[in-house]
């Protein structure tokens, strides 16, 4: 029996906390940020802001005094927000100590510093004297079908490969199956990075282009996103995986994403403000990371020409249909 802390009570981290819970063999901590989440869901048995229509068990205890969610957890899975990450992992330290595992399921890049979510937290410890192995949780996964049992994917990665063996068996079931990887990188960028071309895909579903449009730019999409993972130190064969090219299938192609749903207000003609006003306070990663990756890519001098264009839309210093012609007018080049 281990006990596993979820931190975080947004959809991923309810979903998480539910297939964990199912699978046995777990006592379950979850961590709402906000006290009101937290009685929300302790009062009710659902998290009704987050991820409506899935019970939440009594057994799953539901807390949002980080002391008390931390208390005897050996296994800490975080899924909150990038931008919230570095000062709810400086409010954890005190709480954390060596011989625990962290385990990040969030996606994004750091605005400003360019880190992965692996790497701020790493770095939040370090400030602290404390090192700890961070494992990263990331493939084709909504929340909701998570929650609703459905057959899922993804991968656990970790550069000590037993840390991440320990995490497929602790975390796998009948309904969640984990595939291992030691490439943290490119795991971790392939989860980030599939958020602004889903953002795209958005934007060719809502200017109605048709599915040529959207195949074409799922394909040129994991192109640059591969190059820029690889200059990172990623594996190119780790993002024709679950959290490369698997991920980008489901965010570019489901309904359910809130990225791509964010893209499709865009190409509609709505502003970002009212695009992102439309999630009612849930997150959409790939507007921040679309900046981060950009800067990244100056970084290692890498050509990403949908996710510039998707910069460009954000900004709101181009249209999403001259967006899509600059796209198109490009020099030709080979495959
Ligand atoms: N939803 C999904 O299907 C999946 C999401 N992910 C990733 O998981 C991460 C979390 O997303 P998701 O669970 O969907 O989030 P949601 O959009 O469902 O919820 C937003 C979350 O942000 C939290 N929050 C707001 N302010 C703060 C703060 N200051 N400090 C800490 N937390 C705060 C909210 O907590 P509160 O209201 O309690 O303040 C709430 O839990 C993202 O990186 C996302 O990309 C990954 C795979 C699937
Ligand atoms: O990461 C996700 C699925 O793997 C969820 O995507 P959205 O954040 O776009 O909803």
């Amino acid at each position: 029996m281990s006990r596993i802390a979820v931190m975080g009570a947004g959809a991923w981290g309810t979903a998480l906390a539910l297939s964990l819970w199912r699978r046995g063999g777990h006592q379950i901590a979850l961590w709402a940020h906000s006290p009101a989440v937290a009685a929300t869901i302790r009062g009710t048995g659902e998290n009704k802001l987050f991820l409506p229509g899935f019970a939440v068990p009594g057994e799953i205890t539901v807390s949002s005094d980080v002391a008390e969610a931390l208390a005897g957890a050996e296994i800490i899975l975080s899924a909150m927000p990038s931008r919230h990450v570095r000062a709810s992992y400086a409010s954890f330290a005190a709480h954390l100590h060596a011989g625990q595992i962290l385990v990040s399921a969030t996606k994004g890049i750091e605005d400003g510093t360019l880190l992965r979510m692996s790497e701020v937290i790493a770095q939040v410890l370090a400030a602290r004297n404390l090192s700890l192995p961070v494992a990263v949780l990331s493939g084709p996964s909504f929340a909701q079908e998570l929650a609703a049992g459905a057959p899922t994917a993804v991968t656990i990665a970790c550069s000590d490969t037993g840390v991440a063996s320990l995490l497929q068996q602790e975390f796998g079931s009948g309904s969640l199956r984990l595939y291992t990887n030691d490439d943290v990188v490119g795991v971790e960028l392939g989860g980030a990075l599939k958020n602004v071309i889903a953002l795209a895909a958005g934007v060719v579903a809502g200017l109605e282009l048709g599915h040529n449009s959207a195949a074409a730019l799922i394909t040129r999409g994991i192109a640059e996103t591969t190059r820029l993972a690889v200059a990172c130190g990623g594996r190119r064969e780790t993002l024709a995986g679950l959290s490369g090219m698997g991920d980008l299938i489901l965010t570019c192609t489901g309904s359910l994403s809130r990225n791509r749903s964010v893209g499709i207000q865009l190409g509609r003609g709505a502003t970002l403000a009212d695009a992102l006003a439309g999630l009612n306070g849930k997150v959409a990663e790939g507007v921040s990371t679309a900046f981060a990756a950009l800067g990244l890519a100056e970084r290692y001098g890498v050509e990403m020409p949908i996710t510039s264009q998707v910069v460009a839309i954000l900004k709101g210093e181009r249209s999403p249909l001259a967006a899509i012609e600059e796209l198109m007018a490009r020099p030709g080049r080979d495959e």
